[in-house]
């Protein structure tokens, strides 16, 4: 017989945008995403990080004070880096596993590249305008969006 405890596809994907979200070097927020197709092929992840070649220890991580002096005008989001980081094929009809809703800016990216679906995990900025923005756009162009339901499994990985 078949072992039984496998992953589900759902948490095989958010699982993998976990795992991207543990190589981020934001201290406040880490977020991870997983680009698969119907075909249950991974194309993509990605993980919120500066730019290629804007040093991490160098880039400020700040959430307050004056805004050159943040992250918030360099850091590139888990979203963006999982679409950019594809090697190249297209990405029309495949669904994001991402672990917190999409910004207005990453809305805009997943909606031009053809992403079809979003699998979120938390939305913990739903009351700002962006996340508002996104939910807006995704509505009038037909990206569907629904929240991963946790199944409570504990996976223990040691390194
Ligand atoms: N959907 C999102 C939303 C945010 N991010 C990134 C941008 C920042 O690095 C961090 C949020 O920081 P906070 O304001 O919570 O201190 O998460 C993303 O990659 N994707
Ligand atoms: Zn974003």
């Amino acid at each position: 017989m078949k072992r039984q405890d496998y992953l589900s596809w759902d948490e095989y994907f958010m699982g993998i945008a976990m795992l991207s979200a543990q190589r981020s070097k934001d201290p406040s927020t880490q977020v991870g995403a997983c680009i698969a197709n119907h075909d249950h092929k991974i194309l993509s992840m990605g993980y919120n990080g500066m730019p290629t070649g804007c040093s991490d220890d160098e880039m400020c991580w700040e959430r307050e004070g004056e805004e050159l002096q943040t992250k918030y005008p360099y850091v590139c989001h888990a979203e963006l880096n999982a679409i950019l980081n594809n090697d190249g094929g297209s990405l029309k009809g495949t669904s994001i596993y991402v672990t917190l809703f999409p910004c207005n800016e990453c809305a805009k990216a997943i909606i031009q590249c053809g992403i079809k679906e979003v699998v979120f995990m938390q939305d913990k900025y739903a009351d700002t305008a962006g996340v508002i923005a996104s939910k807006r756009m995704f509505d009038m162009a037909g990206v569907a969006y629904r929240q991963y339901i946790p199944t409570e499994k504990t996976l223990t990985l040691t390194f």
